[in-house]
């Protein structure tokens, strides 16, 4: 898979893509990312690439014309058509479900904005859709960036090892919230760690884990927990640890 991102920071989305299973995956051909800095396109000696906002008001907008020649020249690099995807606080929620989406596609070119936005006539011309990566102020859509980067070769193929892709799978399979993770020592002036976990008992310890998912998501993420579906695996799980809390 091919990842184009068109940014005012390229460093940081090469940095943030060499490491860890993005960097491995990248050494091993499976994703291949590529930063483009719209002023290296901007024309004039002060390569300009952001104005004043037209109907005045604070900060300033990107403008047109550098990212119009940054796009061609990403689209003249590869001929592989792209899905292009402007980072944005108007954009749709990044879910799991939309990374799947995402991580099926020949190639993506990432549009991170900067100041107080894009022109919206680039947008409306060149935008295939717009994601968010949640309610909050940042500074540019570069950290969005990353964290497609991130999700979507987590779910390229071969890109996790066989135990990763299956905690991956379970996650994706349900929506669930991860269960309390122990390591050494079994037991620490802060806890101990929870019988099961030592008895060697796998169905035991399958079992618990799933309860403390099931459990915390409930608690947690109601929002998830509902829209879960439940198997009468779960429910008797879930009986079972509201039971002995009643009792
Ligand atoms: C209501 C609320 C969401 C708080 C809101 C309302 C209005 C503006 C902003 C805001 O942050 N504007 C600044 C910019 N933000 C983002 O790019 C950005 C922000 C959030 C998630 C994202 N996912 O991708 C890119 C994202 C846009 C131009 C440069 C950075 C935020």
């Amino acid at each position: 898979m091919r990842i184009d991102v068109i940014t005012l920071f390229p460093d940081f989305i090469a940095q943030s893509a060499g490491l860890g299973v993005v960097g491995r995956a990248a050494e091993r051909g499976l994703v291949e990312v590529q930063g483009w800095n719209p002023r290296d396109y901007a024309a004039g000696n002060y390569r300009r690439v952001d104005d004043r906002p037209f109907g005045g008001g604070p900060g300033m907008v990107m403008l047109i014309e550098p990212l119009l020649a940054t796009l061609a020249a990403v689209k003249a690099a590869d001929p592989t058509p792209a899905r292009v995807i402007y980072l944005s606080p108007q954009g749709a929620p990044l879910t799991q479900a939309k990374v799947r989406e995402l991580a099926g596609q020949p190639r993506l070119v990432l549009l991170c904005g900067r100041y107080e936005g894009i022109d919206e006539r680039f947008l409306s011309a060149n935008v295939d859709e717009e994601i968010s990566i949640g309610d909050y102020i940042l500074s540019g859509g570069e950290l969005g960036a990353a964290v497609i980067i991130d999700a979507v070769t987590r779910v390229q193929d071969g890109a996790l090892g066989d135990a990763l892709s299956a905690v991956q799978d379970s996650f994706e399979g349900d929506g669930m919230l991860d269960c309390p993770h122990y390591s050494q020592p079994a037991s620490h002036v802060l806890g101990e760690v929870p019988e099961v976990l030592r008895s060697g008992n796998h169905a035991a310890i399958a079992a618990w884990r799933r309860q403390q998912s099931l459990l915390r998501t409930r608690a947690r993420r109601p929002d998830l927990f509902d829209e879960a579906a439940l198997s009468k695996a779960d429910r008797k799980l879930l009986q079972q640890a509201d039971g002995s809390k009643n009792r």
